[in-house]
């Protein structure tokens, strides 16, 4: 098995992604060349975790673009705008898809003045900067989450917020990366995360592969480890933080937090500023996808419940700010008041 996951590539032309729904078991790469493939990569998650998904749906609007024969602008916008809108429909929660989406509609505005042809290449272009952007984002994230960290340190970490749910490096994970660069001796504690399993599948996976010393344990089992003092430190992403510091994340992740706040145990969030919605106001506002009831009761082809049983899948919840100690960004660390402090980083960087 490769060492090094590429969950994006643009190649030939082509977007490639690593299929995760066939992880941990199959390395198989997609080729897409459509907005349909690419809007369908990302509901049924071979393409899945915020930053994946925005980088992904940036190229997926270039290629629905691509072929587009309008000459004026005005025409060419509209059917931009119809390819955004049916794109941003993939997936509710994140707010990176439409951060993306609407980094290139920006950028198409601003070079309206262009030849249709010219400001596809110029799409193009933005679409590849965001994807490498990331990268270095991340890793931004992970130098300022290591200030926070320290030799030695047991983490937990909920879903995949790693290395697969972005281009490189990953929120959570990106810190773990950067320990095991400068040679620090931890331990990670991976969530397996009920119900698509993305933390034993995929976190587990690259973390194993990336030389890290990570045990998987069901989502029950947090208080154990917790209470055992393996922990000294939660870690999760985000799939949108409202301009409160209310955090909407995996499924489980508002459970951690209570633990944490229970045992006195830091619960960090790390994520890029483009997961921040400053015009969500509170955590109460953030759309929460709810998924297929299959996933709750069949697995692997299997039922483990009866086929009509009621379920209740929501795919996310929202932490209240009160449990979280601190939010790491590229641009620095957040604590309370989030309101106040979250607004100052966005003037004072000038984001948005
Ligand atoms: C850096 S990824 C942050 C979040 O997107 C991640 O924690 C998460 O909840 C992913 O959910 P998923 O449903 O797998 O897309």
């Amino acid at each position: 098995m490769e060492t090094e996951l590429k969950p994006i590539e643009w190649k030939n032309h082509k977007l490639v992604l690593l299929d995760q729904t066939r992880l941990p078991n199959e390395m198989v790469y997609e080729e897409f060349e459509t907005a349909e493939s690419i809007w369908d990569a990302i509901k049924v998650m071979k393409v899945r975790g915020a930053p994946a998904i925005g980088v992904t749906a940036a190229y997926g609007l270039y290629l629905g673009i691509r072929d587009a024969t309008e000459n004026s602008f005005e025409d060419f916008w509209k059917e931009l705008k119809k390819v955004s809108d049916f794109l941003a429909s993939s997936r509710p929660t994140a707010v990176n898809l439409f951060w993306a989406l609407e980094r290139m509609e920006k950028t198409a505005i601003a070079n309206n003045h262009l030849d249709v042809s010219e400001l596809k290449n110029v799409l193009l272009k933005e679409a590849i900067k965001i994807h490498k952007e990331d990268e270095i984002t991340n890793r931004k994230i992970g130098e300022n989450a290591l200030t926070l960290l320290h030799d030695g340190i047991g983490i937990l970490t909920h879903c995949n917020a790693g290395a697969l749910a972005t281009t490189k490096y990953g929120t959570a994970t990106a810190p773990m990366y950067l320990a095991k660069e400068k040679g620090w001796n931890f331990k990670v504690y991976a969530d397996e995360t009920r119900p698509r399993l993305q933390g034993s599948a995929l976190t587990a996976l690259e973390l194993q592969l990336a030389g890290i010393d990570v045990t998987i344990i069901t989502d029950n089992m947090a208080a154990t480890v917790m209470s055992q003092r393996k922990v000294n430190a939660v870690i999760v992403g985000a799939d949108r933080i409202a301009a409160n510091g209310d955090v909407a994340n995996k499924i489980g992740t508002l459970g951690l937090s209570i633990l944490a706040n229970y045992y006195n145990i830091p619960f960090y969030v790390a994520a890029p500023t483009s997961t921040i919605d400053m015009k969500t106001k509170t955590g109460k506002d953030i759309p929460i996808e709810e998924r297929d009831p299959e996933e709750v009761i069949n697995r692997f082809g299997q039922y483990t419940a009866l086929k009509n049983s009621k379920v209740y899948n929501p795919a996310f919840d929202v932490t209240p700010h009160e449990n979280v100690t601190a939010i790491i960004t590229e641009k620095g660390i957040i604590r309370e008041p989030y309101e106040k402090n979250l607004k100052d980083l966005f003037e004072e960087s000038k984001i948005g």
